[in-house]
C-alpha cells in the first residue's frame, strides 16, 4: 500500500524563462510504498533536496498533488502540516541538529513533546531508552552532544526521527558528514530500523554503494524520477 506519492508533480524556482529559473520536477511521479526503502540519487542540484522537502511537506508544488496516507496533501494549514509531521514524518539530515544545551535523552524526547495530544511520557521515555540501547548508546542518556562523536551523534538523530513512531522516515545524506565506517554503520542501523518498525525510508544520498543498499534506486534526471534498480 502507498504511504507517500507524488502525483503530476512540478516544482521550479525562479521565473519561468528567466535566467534564473531552475525546473526541479516537471508532471512527476513518484510512489513510496510502506515499508519499503528507496533511494533518491542525481548530480549536485538536480532537486534531491527540494524533492525531499516536498515529500516531507516543507515545501509545495507548483502543481501536482502530494498525497499522505491516502490523503491529499495539497492546502493543508500550517497547524494541519506540523501535526502530520510531527506524528508520521521522522526526518533526519547531513548534519544532527541536537540542540546543544539538551542532554540525549532530553533531544530524543522533544519531537513527542510537539505532538498536538500528549502522549504518556513514561511510555515514550521507555520507547527511548530502548531505542537509544539498540542503537548502542545507552550508556549516554545524560551525556551532551558536545561530549559525542560525530557518528553517535548521527545515530542519536534516528532514534529521535524514530521517537513519535513514524510512517516514513526522509533522510537528507545522512552520513555525508562522517567517515566510511562510521557512514556504514548508520546505514545498516537505518535500514534495521526500517525493516524492524515497518517505516518507510527515503534516502537522498550521492554514495552509489549507499544508495544500492536501498531495495529501490530512483534517479532524478530531467524533472522525472528514473528506476535504477
Ligand atoms: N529556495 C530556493 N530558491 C531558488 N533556487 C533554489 C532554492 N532552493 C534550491 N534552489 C535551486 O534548486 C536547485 C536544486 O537544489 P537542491 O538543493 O534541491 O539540489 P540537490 O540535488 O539536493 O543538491 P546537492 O546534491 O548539491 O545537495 C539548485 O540549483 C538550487 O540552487
Amino acid at each position: 500500500m502507498p504511504i507517500l506519492e507524488l502525483r503530476n508533480v512540478s516544482k521550479s524556482y525562479g521565473e519561468p524563462g528567466s535566467a534564473n529559473a531552475v525546473e526541479i520536477l516537471r508532471d512527476a511521479n513518484l510512489v513510496i510504498e510502506a515499508g519499503e526503502s528507496v533511494a533518491i540519487t542525481g548530480p549536485s542540484g538536480c532537486g534531491k533536496s527540494t524533492v525531499l522537502n516536498l515529500l516531507g511537506t516543507l515545501d509545495e508544488p507548483d502543481r501536482g498533488e502530494i498525497v499522505f496516507d491516502g490523503e491529499v496533501i495539497k492546502g493543508g494549514s500550517i497547524v494541519q502540516l506540523s501535526k502530520l509531521r510531527s506524528e508520521k514524518i521522522g526526518f533526519i539530515f547531513q548534519l544532527h541538529h541536537l540542540l546543544p544545551q539538551c542532554t540525549v535523552m532530553e533531544n530524543v524526547l522533544l519531537p513527542a513533546q510537539a505532538l498536538a495530544e500528549k502522549p504518556d511520557f513514561a511510555v515514550v521515555e521507555k520507547r527511548a531508552k530502548e531505542l537509544l540501547s539498540l542503537v548502542g548508546l545507552d550508556q549516554r542518556l545524560k551525556w551532551f552532544p558536545g561530549q559525542l562523536s560525530g557518528g553517535e551523534r548521527q545515530r542519536v538523530a534516528v532514534v529521535r526521527a524514530l521517537i513519535n513512531q513514524p510512517k516514513v522516515i526522509l533522510a537528507d545524506e545522512p552520513t555525508g558528514a562522517l567517515d566510511e565506517t562510521n557512514a556504514n554503520t548508520l546505514t545498516d542501523l537505518m535500514i534495521n530500523m526500517s525493516e524492524k518498525f515497518g517505516i518507510s525510508l527515503v534516502l537522498v544520498s550521492h554514495n552509489p554503494d549507499q544508495a544500492q543498499r536501498m531495495k529501490r534506486v530512483l534517479r532524478l534526471h530531467e524533472g522525472k524520477f528514473e528506476s535504477v534498480k
